[in-house]
């Protein structure tokens, strides 16, 4: 591949003690997106997201990054348009991160690395009737990425990270009930678009992807503060959160799409 080399891609990842890619995967996330070899498509729709900040319930550390989740079980918090033939339902937002500024998000744009990658996770309710079934199906998941990058302080994400000491330890949890993530979308609409997996284990194939083409800026005590953050439940020995990304994976037999010329 053009800006990294594969064959790490088969060993075992230390963060997830199982296959970087699963056998026989042809549609596996994340990938390196080269700006030039995307390919325009007039016929993809505007992005339409809707969200209720009231669907807001908790943030908690599942032990892979920190988790704001909502109450999925009406269609209050939702995107439509894009490239997707359904309307799908917001059920969490998380983010990835790296040790130091030079890496950190799961996608790059033409090699480049951001510091780090929210990650906004929506389900088709239309054709399924939960989340854990729609993550096993090919169009079951939409993902918007958004890139994070060294910049201004961003008021909505502060926030977050104001509750962030709460969750310092794998499986805690506090309640978070109003917060609008649409404050953590650039105001700029282009979008690239792929088909792709989750980036942890399932790693199941069912994930739409939509990348947004302009980062957010957030600063570097924001940066910092994910990286208080802790693998480790209470009691264990302290591993810092830090370099929770997966490894590139080979674009194989793939388009991704520009909604922008
Ligand atoms: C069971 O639910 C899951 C499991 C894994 C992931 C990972 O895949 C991506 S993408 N980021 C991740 O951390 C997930 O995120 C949508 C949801
Ligand atoms: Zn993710």
């Amino acid at each position: 591949g053009a800006c990294c080399s594969y064959r790490l891609r088969d060993a075992l990842h230390p963060l997830w003690q199982s296959p970087l890619t699963i056998p026989g995967g042809t549609r596996q996330s994340p990938i390196n997106i080269q700006w030039r070899d995307s390919v325009y498509d007039p016929f993809l729709k505007p992005l339409k997201i809707s969200y209720d900040p009231t669907t807001c319930l908790h943030i908690w550390n599942n032990g892979y990054s920190f988790l704001v989740e909502f109450d999925d079980s009406a269609d209050r918090s939702i995107i439509v348009g894009g490239p997707l033939e359904n309307q799908y339902r917001l059920k969490q937002f998380h983010f990835h991160w790296g040790a130091v500024n030079d890496w950190g998000s799961e996608h790059t744009v033409d090699c480049k690395f951001y510091p780090a990658e929210l990650h906004l996770v929506h389900w088709n309710a239309v054709e399924y009737p939960s989340f854990e079934e729609a993550v096993m199906e090919g169009n079951g998941l939409a993902v918007i990425g958004v890139f994070l990058k060294l910049g201004a302080r961003h008021e909505g994400l502060q926030t977050l990270v104001d509750a962030l000491p709460a969750v310092r330890h794998k499986d805690t949890v506090i309640e978070f009930d109003v917060f609008d993530p649409s404050c953590l979308l650039p105001s700029c609409p282009d979008y690239w678009t792929y088909a792709g997996s989750l980036t942890t284990p399932p790693l199941t194939e069912s994930v739409t992807w939509i990348i947004k083409k302009r980062p957010i800026e957030v600063d570097e005590d924001q940066l910092e503060a994910f990286r208080t953050l802790l693998f480790s439940s209470h009691g264990e020995e302290e591993r810092r959160m830090v370099d929770n990304f997966r490894p590139l994976q080979p674009l194989m037999d793939r388009t991704v799409r520009s909604s922008f010329r």
